[in-house]
């Protein structure tokens, strides 16, 4: 077994989608960043990446590349799934929390964990997604941008 922790930031802006798990969320504002800036994908990955002791996302895929520019991060998610099964391990599970003020994403979650569970061909149970407000404080509280934070356990392959 090896466990692996992510975490990852991204600014909040106006004329941008907000994606989150490879779902639009219908917000006005638009998280910013290289890719399409899955915060919750870029925490999920990292943590991945950290269990196997194989850097984190911007070594694997750097902010300089243009392949990169406004990319799905479920195809990033995709390629980091291949590393897992290429040293042997598959996933045990994965609990992901989001920090954010608004909007709401209790109605989204049954579908934000049925679309990484299909990137990452595994149960839906074996995937957890939760979402915290800071109390309205901080850069998440002020709505300034969205943080996410995520743990994974791996398993040697069966
Ligand atoms: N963006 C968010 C934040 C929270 N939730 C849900 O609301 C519950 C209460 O939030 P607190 O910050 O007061 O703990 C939380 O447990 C989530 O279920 C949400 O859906 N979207
Ligand atoms: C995902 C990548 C892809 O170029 O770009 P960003 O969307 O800027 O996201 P970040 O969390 O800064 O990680 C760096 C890159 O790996």
């Amino acid at each position: 077994m090896r466990i692996g922790f992510g975490y990852d930031v991204h600014r909040l802006g106006k004329n941008e989608d907000l994606i989150l798990a490879g779902e639009k969320i219908d917000y006005p504002e638009g998280l910013i960043g290289h890719s399409d800036a899955d915060v919750l994908v870029h925490a999920l990955m990292d943590s991945i990446l950290g269990a196997l002791a194989l850097g984190d996302i911007g070594k694997h895929f750097p902010d300089t590349d243009d392949r990169y520019k406004g990319i799905s991060s479920m195809l990033l998610l995709k390629e980091v799934c291949n590393l897992i099964a290429k040293e042997g391990y598959e996933l045990n599970n994965a609990d992901v929390t989001l920090v954010m003020q608004a909007p709401k994403i209790a109605p989204y979650i049954d579908k934000m964990r049925e679309n990484i569970s299909f990137i990452m061909n595994t149960p839906v149970k074996n995937i957890s997604i939760k979402a915290t407000t800071e109390e309205k404080l901080g850069f998440s509280g002020r709505k300034e941008g969205i943080k996410a934070y995520s743990v994974c356990l791996l398993k040697e392959k069966e």
